[in-house]
């Protein structure tokens, strides 16, 4: 069972999560980082896809884009059309070698469209497939001895996409010019 919770727990590790996220983002490539940014902008449509919490975190992203006034779809909804050339497909995997993820990109690939791959795995079949790999150096969701991260699983992974994709939407709409009240028009008003 575990012990009691108290403010020096709470404190250490609320410090651990935002010390690791703070350290892996900042490590991300930002030339890979550029150049997805700019495959979105040039994409006629923008799907994701990812499974569990990776999958999570890219449709947290994916709503981002959506308020950009990108075409995205999320792989796997049941609106979510045939994926074409030019379009973009979102990949995340910490691994870099779950089945459907890896599929998806290969498929993508296969009708011309760009795949941007976040992975920890630089030598993955993910990022084998992708046309941009952004490498996020957090732990693998099996580095049960916490050599890359003191999180579970891959908790590290998973914060740093959401990060590394919100970051991504920030600079769009910063260099867009929009206000804050215009991207409103495309926020969800049946929720
Ligand atoms: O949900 C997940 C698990 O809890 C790890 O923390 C992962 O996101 C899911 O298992 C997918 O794995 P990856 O494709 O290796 O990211």
């Amino acid at each position: 069972m575990p012990k009691k919770l108290d403010d020096t727990l709470f404190s250490d590790a609320t410090r651990a999560v935002v010390g690791e996220v703070d350290r892996v983002s900042a490590a991300v490539q930002s030339a890979a980082w550029i150049r997805a940014g700019a495959l979105l902008l040039e994409a006629p449509a923008v799907f994701t896809i990812g499974t569990g919490r990776s999958g999570l975190a890219l449709q947290m992203a994916a709503m981002r884009f959506m308020h950009l006034g990108l075409a995205t779809h999320v792989v796997g909804e049941t609106t979510a059309p045939a994926i074409g050339a030019r379009d973009v497909l979102v990949a995340a995997s910490g691994s870099g070698s779950t089945k459907r993820v890896v599929r998806a990109a290969e498929t993508a690939r296969e009708q011309g469209a760009e795949v941007v791959a976040l992975t920890t795995a630089p030598e993955s079949a993910l990022a084998r497939a992708a046309t941009e790999v952004l490498v996020v150096p957090a732990a693998d969701k099996q580095d049960f001895d916490g050599n890359a991260s003191v999180q579970y699983g891959g908790s590290l992974f998973e914060q740093s996409v959401l990060l590394v994709t919100d970051a991504l939407f920030h600079a769009l709409w910063q260099t867009s010019g929009t206000q804050a009240r215009e991207l409103w028009r495309l926020h969800a008003n049946l929720e």
